[in-house]
């Protein structure tokens, strides 16, 4: 279809009902006064042969699952219905017959979705599974620039009717754009809890779930700020048949695309102003009903008569009073939802082409980043003495076997560990020797250390730190890089829930780019953690990713027993020491 070929709506806008209006039961379902109308004139509908696209904004993202124990632990990669491999199908059950064919069939006939979609999909292929965890093939990609600072997610608003095929329309949205990190928030999410009268009205089909009331939108609002500074969220889970809220709460990060749909996505003005894409879905009221009916019956635990009652008192009413006058707000209109794919295609892009226009290359950028000579003050590289020399040419030497391999590493990592310690405040303190005479010592300010490594290879230094500081505290981050993309993901997270309280020994091998480092540094600022309190240490790093940290993050220290000049264009450290991990846990492809 030609771009710019944009229809105007025919003649169903009409009109009707409008916000003052009180709510009726009787009013019709595609009530549009001239006022909104008017507003439509400079509308883009999406109709078979339409298109046109407004919409402003654009960027970045992901979603996890957390495991909580003691300790905060997080597996990245639960994707809301959003991994290109394995999207989640629009629906579970089969073609929508009419009531009247006999589809209303048993609560118990197929597998129900009871529960809101901001709950995590199951079809995931694991790769790698730990004793305790199972870490999954998508991982969090960056989420912020090569200054270090955020990128916020572009957000898609998606609004309509009850079953006009909001869900289904975002989640088609999701696979067009096949981009990995989507997260597909639900309005329903965020139901109020109710109190047991109001219970007892909701069995009777009586409590008013259409109504603004219902939502509980400063936390939607809260909840959405959150997202796009990539902060963490626990949204909640809610459950149609019980109408409560689970127990369990999913935690999400953010993505390159949020999706939020709901009945009343574009009610709250705090939450309008959110969204940088607003999308309505426009189905027929008729079709809307039975959709409603088959769905509610199958997958909602409800019965005929119910389903009947709760959309003519409640449904329809808020439908022509909130719902169809919030039309006024979209930059798209999808008539007739999911099965209008020219519209669908638009709208990923256009929201491609936004996220193109930022950027997705992080890694490249920060191998490619230019800065002056002068080494950052927050390097503290270990004088190269002889003995330091001597060891760096065990470890590069590639005929090193890998024993002598692991003994000279693990003397170099003590003594970047030792140096390190060394740059943390330390206090006077006064003790007595055996002798009885005052001894003017040092303390380190702080009982509060945690090493954090990047797994695999800053695994092999929390020996050390372990070595030398009796009671520190081991986090974990699993950083990988995508193959297809060569950017950094992030899989996994193990800290301590209170690590902002703590000064951080983030341990690295080795950094190239800096593009995994700075990842790690993020994490532990989206964690709270203050930046000064971060030290880097790493055996060997690259005077670029010495340069990229120090730009994006001043005040963190960095130290290290060598700075290399370069990487190459695989973004190896030259000249050198190989993949450290490789050489360390002998895991070198072998030459065949
Ligand atoms: N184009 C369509 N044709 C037939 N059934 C559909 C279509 N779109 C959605 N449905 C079905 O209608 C019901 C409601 O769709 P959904 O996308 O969940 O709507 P909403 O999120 O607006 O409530 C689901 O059971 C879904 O499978
Ligand atoms: N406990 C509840 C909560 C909500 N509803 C109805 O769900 C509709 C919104 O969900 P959609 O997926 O259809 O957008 C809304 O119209 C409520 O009436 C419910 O029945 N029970």
């Amino acid at each position: 279809m030609d771009a710019g070929a944009a229809r105007r709506r025919p003649q169903e806008v009409m009109s009707g009902r409008f916000k003052q209006d009180p709510p009726s039961s009787a009013s019709s379902d595609r009530p549009i006064t001239h006022k909104l109308k008017k507003h439509m004139e400079g509308k883009t509908l999406l109709m078979d042969s339409t298109v046109h696209i407004s919409s402003s904004g654009g960027e970045e993202t992901a979603t996890t699952r957390q495991m909580e124990d003691e300790e905060s632990t997080t597996d990245i990669g639960e994707m809301e219905g959003s991994h290109p491999t394995s999207p989640r199908p629009p629906s579970a059950g089969p073609p929508p017959q009419t009531p009247t064919q006999g589809a209303l069939r048993s609560p118990r006939s197929r597998r129900q979705r009871t529960t809101s979609q901001s709950q995590p999909s199951r079809s995931r292929e694991p790769i790698l599974r730990g004793r305790r965890r199972t870490i999954y093939t998508a991982g969090r990609p960056p989420w912020y620039d090569c200054q270090g600072q955020l990128v916020e997610p572009f957000v898609i608003g998606v609004c309509g009717g009850s079953a006009s095929g909001k869900t289904t329309v975002a989640r088609k949205i999701i696979e067009e754009l096949d981009v990995p990190w989507v997260t597909l928030l639900s309005l329903d999410s965020f139901y109020k809890v109710l109190s047991e009268k109001q219970h007892e009205e909701a069995a009777r089909n009586e409590y008013n779930f259409d109504h603004p009331d219902a939502f509980d939108f400063e936390l939607v609002a809260k909840t959405l700020v959150r997202l796009k500074e990539g902060k963490k969220v626990e949204v909640p889970i809610y459950n149609f048949v019980t109408h409560r809220r689970e127990t369990k709460t999913k935690t999400m990060y953010g993505a390159n695309v949020i999706i939020f749909e709901g009945i009343l996505a574009f009610y709250s003005p705090d939450v309008l102003k959110l969204l940088d894409m607003k999308v309505f879905v426009d189905t027929d009221s008729d079709e809307r009903l039975v959709r409603r009916l088959q769905r509610d019956i199958a997958e909602r635990g409800r019965e005929l008569d119910g389903v009947l009652k709760q959309y003519f008192k409640f449904v329809k009413p808020a439908f022509d009073y909130y719902i169809a006058p919030s039309m006024v707000h979209a930059d798209i209109i999808v008539p007739r939802g999911g099965e209008n794919e020219v519209a669908i295609n638009l709208i990923a892009q256009n929201v491609m082409t936004q996220l193109q226009q930022r950027g997705f290359k992080l890694r490249e950028k920060l191998a490619n980043a230019n800065f002056g000579i002068a080494r950052p003050n927050s390097l503290h590289l270990l004088p190269s003495t002889p003995q330091i020399r001597g060891l760096h040419t065990f470890i590069r030497n590639k005929d090193t076997p890998r024993d002598e391999f692991i003994f000279y590493s693990k003397r170099l990592i003590r003594l970047v560990i030792e140096h390190a310690l060394t740059l943390l405040p330390f206090t006077d303190v006064t003790v007595e020797t055996p002798q009885g005479i005052p001894y003017e010592g040092k303390r380190i300010a702080t009982e509060k250390i945690c090493g954090v490594s990047i797994l695999r290879a800053g695994e092999t230094m929390e020996n050390a730190l372990c070595e030398v500081l009796k009671d520190v505290r081991i986090g974990k981050i699993l950083i990988q890089t995508n193959l297809d993309t060569g950017e950094p993901e992030l899989y996994y997270l193990r800290l301590p829930k209170d690590i902002k309280d703590y000064h951080i020994f983030l341990m690295d091998a080795t950094v190239a780019t800096g593009a995994a480092a700075i990842m790690a540094i993020r994490v532990l600022l989206d964690h709270e953690v203050t930046e000064e309190h971060i030290s880097l240490c790493s055996l060997l790093m690259t005077e670029q990713g010495v340069h990229n940290i120090a730009y994006a993050f001043p005040k963190v220290r960095i130290v290290t027993t060598a700075v290399d000049p370069c990487v190459n264009e695989k973004f190896y450290i030259v000249p050198g020491i190989g993949n450290f991990g490789d050489r360390y846990f002998g895991t070198e492809p072998s030459d065949q």
